[in-house]
């Protein structure tokens, strides 16, 4: 039996001599990738997909107009939920619902695109008990649309600065929602603009002329039965965008729109029919929403950059260019070292931040069980974590997808590669959910604040105890027996906590000299976002670290541990210029970490297609003509772009209405 349980009758025979040769079971290192059970759960529910013809694309996306793209994904998410208690097996459970809607719908959004995740969300933790039964059940069932309207027109960034007004009217019980300025509308609340009749929207409280700052409020925008928008608001589509072209992003304002009082999320701040104001038990526990989507986007920005390495990783495998040994004849494209050296560190990325992924998710549902119960001890650590993970793994993911659309060539360009549309959604994630240097801004306050504690001899959290430990001099990379990477992590912490002293230490200095420590901290930014993105980066080895010495199977620790080690190295040259700063590490380790590096490429040749193959992304899921499990791309490739609207017709209009006439004009010019 194979260990790679791809291999199928009809398939491209070089790609079953590649799948011949892997050393571990795919279906294991799956278990591994996702866990057994969503990984079981994933192979079945894809099976069911590809046999229900309803969910299907009826065309290729990227032959469609925008509003055909809308529509063809409204149709397919109404089928998905018709069918859902047949494909999956616990509809509540959201990363089965995930990958459902990856492989019936794609990456591009639907009309529940935020409905799921962030309108549950924030009902979930922010609705008291009677809110919920009035809007959280009927969301879930389906039965209204909902968006998370916080962004505005003039500001997403700061939150200090939305203008949006919710004025307690005391005579009414009501509050009145108002725009006051065209900055103050609303803008990009996905599947806002064309879909959603609810949105949680978050406005300044004001009572008795006094702000409280902003909150959320539950407000029904357009009619159940007409759709069309309620008196008092003005709501559309913001227009096109990178990628996301079948979300409906939105814009929305409100003129003096009165709700009742209740219609305030009122689990955690509360405002009585007096007006007396009851303040949450954590400033920042309105900002649930956001921390629940930073924490699922590492896991599924992983699984983006998965899948632009599988399809890089498996046409590198088709594609045969120039030769290596003159008359040897067309060599593999992934054969060439700096094909491998582009693309299998992508690999490794995605296997990592998947693992991360699950981490994080895990935290979270600790501070979500803790935040029922009113405790709120472990928020800023989970807003420290999301925050330095959302903005590392969303640069490093697209940084990696752009490696693997060139590792294609021309047709890497093509949209049949898949890769352009993956690559639009994923820089999405760069700027929603806190724009990337803001947030990791957002993690350096919590380092600088981790080094105080630190020298009083406490730690601040478990993410940040090896601040405590002593500084080496210098690296043991190289010195100790060869295949013991201890040292390697140990190089990892190094950089990141020598940053994170020497930063604090010249804000101490800027500050002791009288400068404001406002100021202090603009002179010092671009030094603390890159102690946050190293503190980071530390995170992200070391949790790979934690997965290899979890696996019990030998052979897939193997494998693992190999593209864990060129992680190390590969991650550690790309930062190695903190490292020689003090002269940690010296030449010569720099050498031995290249070299280790190179062979690690070539020990990884042999199980590339496997290690793809061990996602487990179905055709239907990736989307992509060069990705194809069978390897059949060529033939594809033709038919794909036979389907283009431009070859419905030899000759096309324009050809009559302009070029023709020119053309004559010109040949009428010369012959006078
Ligand atoms: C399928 C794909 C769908 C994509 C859908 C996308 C949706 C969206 O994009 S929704 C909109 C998302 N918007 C944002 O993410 C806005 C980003 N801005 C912020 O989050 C905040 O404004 C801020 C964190 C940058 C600053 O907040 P602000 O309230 O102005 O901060 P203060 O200076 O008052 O306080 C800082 C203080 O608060 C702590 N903190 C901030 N956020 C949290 C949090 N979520 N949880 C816990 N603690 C938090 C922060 O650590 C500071 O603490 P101290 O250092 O102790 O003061
Ligand atoms: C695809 C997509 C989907 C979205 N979906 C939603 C949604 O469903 N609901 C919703 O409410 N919003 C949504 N948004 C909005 C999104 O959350 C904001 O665009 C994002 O938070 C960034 O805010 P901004 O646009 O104000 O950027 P700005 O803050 O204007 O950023 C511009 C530049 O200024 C810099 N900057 C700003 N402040 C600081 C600072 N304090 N220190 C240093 N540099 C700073 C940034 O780093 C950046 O370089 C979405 C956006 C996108 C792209």
């Amino acid at each position: 039996m194979p260990l790679n349980k791809e291999i199928q009758p009809g398939d491209n025979d070089e790609l079953t001599r590649e799948r011949l040769q892997a050393t571990f079971d795919t279906q294991q290192m799956a278990a591994a990738l996702w866990g057994s059970d969503l990984a079981r759960k994933r192979r079945e529910l894809a099976k069911k997909v590809d046999k229900l013809t309803v969910l299907h694309d009826s065309k290729d996306m990227s032959f469609m107009t925008r509003e055909e793209k809308l529509s063809e994904n409204a149709r397919k998410v109404v089928q998905m939920f018709a069918h859902v208690a047949d494909i999956v097996e616990d509809p509540s459970d959201d990363a089965e619902m995930f990958h459902l809607s990856s492989n019936a719908i794609g990456h591009e959004g639907h009309p529940f695109g935020v409905h799921f995740v962030m309108f549950i969300p924030a009902l979930k933790a922010q609705a008291d008990d009677e809110q919920r039964e009035k809007w959280l059940m009927p969301a879930l069932g389906l039965q209204l649309i909902g968006t998370y309207a916080q962004t505005e027109l003039g500001h997403g960034t700061n939150l200090r600065a939305l203008e949006t007004m919710a004025t307690f009217d005391k005579a009414t019980d009501e509050f009145v929602i108002h725009t006051p300025t065209v900055t103050a509308l609303k803008w990009w609340p996905g599947s806002l603009g064309k879909s959603s009749n609810h949105a949680v929207v978050s406005a300044n409280l004001i009572i008795d002329g006094k702000s409280y700052g902003h909150h959320n409020f539950m407000v029904q925008i357009r009619d159940e039965n007409t759709h069309k928008p309620l008196k008092g608001i003005t709501v559309g589509d913001i227009g096109p965008k990178m990628a996301y072209n079948a979300s409906d992003n939105g814009f929305l304002g409100f003129d003096h729109h009165r709700i009742p009082r209740r219609n305030m999320l009122m689990r955690h701040a509360k405002v009585d029919k007096n007006g007396v104001y009851t303040k949450p038990p954590h400033a920042k526990i309105g900002y649930s929403a956001m921390v629940h989507v930073r924490s699922v986007m590492i896991g599924h920005q992983g699984m983006f950059l998965g899948s632009a390495s599988t399809i890089a990783i498996r046409y590198s495998l088709v594609r045969r260019q120039g030769e290596i040994k003159e008359g040897s004849g067309e060599v593999k494209i992934l054969d060439y070292q700096t094909q491998q050296h582009r693309l299998f560190p992508q690999l490794a990325r995605a296997y990592v931040f998947m693992f991360a992924g699950k981490e994080v998710r895990e935290l979270y549902q600790k501070v979500l069980s803790d935040m029922e119960k009113g405790e709120t001890t472990l928020l800023a650590d989970l807003h420290a974590l999301t925050s330095g993970l959302k903005s590392v793994v969303t640069h490093l993911c697209v940084a990696g997808m752009e490696q693997c659309r060139m590792a294609c060539g021309g047709h890497g360009y093509s949209r049949a590669s898949g890769i352009p549309e993956i690559w639009g959604v994923a820089v999405g994630g760069c700027t929603y959910e806190g724009e990337n240097m803001v947030m990791l801004l957002q993690l350096a306050r919590y380092l600088m604040k981790a080094v105080k504690e630190t020298k009083k001899g406490k730690s601040l959290g478990r993410l940040v105890d090896y601040l405590l430990l002593p500084q080496d001099r210098h690296s043991l990379i190289g010195r100790v027996p060869q295949g013991e990477y201890g040292p390697h992590l140990a190089a990892f912490e190094h950089i990141a906590r020598r940053q994170i002293f020497k930063v604090a230490d010249e804000l101490t200095k800027l500050q002791d000299k009288g400068m404001s420590k406002e100021i202090a901290w603009q002179k010092k930014a671009v030094e603390l976002q890159r102690a946050a993105r190293l503190h980071t980066r530390f995170y992200l080895a070391a949790c790979f670290h934690r997965k290899v010495q979890s696996v019990v199977d030998g052979r897939i620790r193997e494998a693992l541990a190999d593209l864990y080690h060129l992680h190390l190295n590969y991650e550690l040259l790309d930062m190695v210029n903190y490292a020689l700063e003090d002269a940690y590490l010296k030449a010569d380790q720099v050498d031995f970490i290249r070299e280790d590096m190179y062979r690690l490429l070539e020990t990884i040749r042999p199980n590339a297609i496997s290690l793809v193959d061990a996602f487990e992304f179905s055709d239907r899921e990736l989307r992509s003509v060069l990705g194809r499990r069978d390897g059949h791309v060529y033939e594809n490739l033709y038919k794909w772009a036979k389907e283009s609207e431009l070859n419905r017709a030899d000759v096309l209009p324009y050809f009559d209405k302009y070029l023709k006439p020119m053309m004559l004009a010109a040949r009428q010019r010369s012959n006078i």
